[in-house]
């Protein structure tokens, strides 16, 4: 593995990207793009189901093959690449990491809203007694003040963290926001800063250079955009961006564009685009995994999935209040008919 990267990628299609397929992965695909990414020298590839470790279920969704069958796949072919895998506690419990560990998982993503990070402190802790490399991933992170997130990742540094994220799950955040942010962790924190952008206002790219200017080090990426919502940065344009700039990532770009084009984008049920609804989750401030839900639910109750979406901003849901979805679909067609 090339030592003198700039940046660390960590790869989420196998994991973020189970959103945007339903969460319908097969040893065969995993095993065909985990090869690919790590015959193209990326450091983390991320594996588990999109809401992490144990999220299969119907609240979140089923998953067609159980995950840790795809996490042995994808170590059984990751070479030099970590397998990394995500864990919401309270979703997923220390039973599941402590699986996925025996798999030969080799980093921990401890995920939590952006102002609960109390709760990762086993998760993280256990993890690095498993050996781990441990990420605090502080989601939704546009929900809250700069002075909060430098808060809440200072806990999860404490907790045993190597690294801390401020996730953009909604999109939402601007440029400038995202400075902000990062300029304040790297302050504030002694460990890795890392950042995660999702597409809905095309701003992933733009948010992640500025991460990068800040001082980000850690960035996560998705070949062919392949997550939740209109997706990550894409990472093989990121690739070829970073390049440009003199930032070693010493990942192949041509690798990454022939497992895009070749390996990732027939899976894909439709291209990953900024539709209506993808924009409206980042115009809102919504978690993109709801996008999905909300489009399931605007075709159950006959309403506009955006109306949905709109509303669930206004009341401020947050990941695990998933079934809000349906409620809020219902209000809306009752109300119509009033
Ligand atoms: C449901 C977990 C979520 O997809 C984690 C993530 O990638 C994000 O918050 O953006
Ligand atoms: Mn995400």
């Amino acid at each position: 593995m090339t030592d003198n990267r700039d940046i660390l990628i960590t790869e989420v299609a196998l994991r973020d990207g189970s959103h945007a397929i339903a969460h319908q992965y097969t040893v065969d695909q995993v095993l065909n793009v985990a090869k690919a990414l790590s015959d193209a020298n990326v450091p983390y590839i991320e594996v588990s189901h999109g809401d992490g470790l144990a999220g299969s279920s119907l609240q979140y969704g089923l998953s067609k093959t159980d995950e840790m069958k795809l996490i042995e796949a994808a170590v059984s072919v990751a070479g030099e690449s970590k397998i990394a895998v995500l864990l919401l506690p309270g979703i997923g419990t220390l039973h599941e990491l402590k699986e996925a560990a025996n798999l030969g998982a080799k980093m921990a993503r401890i995920a939590t809203h952006v102002t609960e990070a109390d709760v990762s402190a086993q998760h993280i802790a256990y993890a690095k007694e498993l050996g781990m490399e441990t990420v605090g991933f502080l989601m939704m992170s546009h929900m809250a003040p700069v002075d909060k997130i430098v808060e809440q990742a200072k806990l999860m540094e404490s907790y045993g963290a190597d690294t801390v994220y401020t996730v953009d799950s909604a999109g939402y955040l601007l440029p400038d926001q995202v400075r902000e942010r990062i300029r304040a962790l790297k302050q504030s924190v002694g460990v890795n800063v890392g950042f995660h952008g999702h597409n809905n206002l095309s701003l992933a790219m733009a948010n992640t250079l500025a991460a990068i200017d800040e001082g980000a080090n850690r960035i996560d990426g998705s070949v062919r955009c392949l997550g939740a919502g209109a997706g990550n940065t894409q990472t093989e344009v990121l690739i070829a961006v970073l390049e440009r700039m003199g930032i070693q990532t010493g990942v192949d770009l041509y690798k990454m564009m022939d497992l895009a084009e070749e390996i990732v984008a027939p899976i894909l049920h439709v291209p990953q685009e900024i539709t209506r609804d993808s924009l409206t989750l980042g115009y809102a401030g919504v978690y993109s995994s709801f996008a999905l839900h909300a489009k399931r639910a605007a075709e159950k109750f006959n309403v506009d999935s955006r109306d949905i979406l709109i509303e669930l901003g206004k009341r401020k849901v947050v990941g695990g209040q998933e079934d809000m979805i349906v409620d809020v679909a219902a209000e809306i067609a009752k109300a119509r008919m009033k």
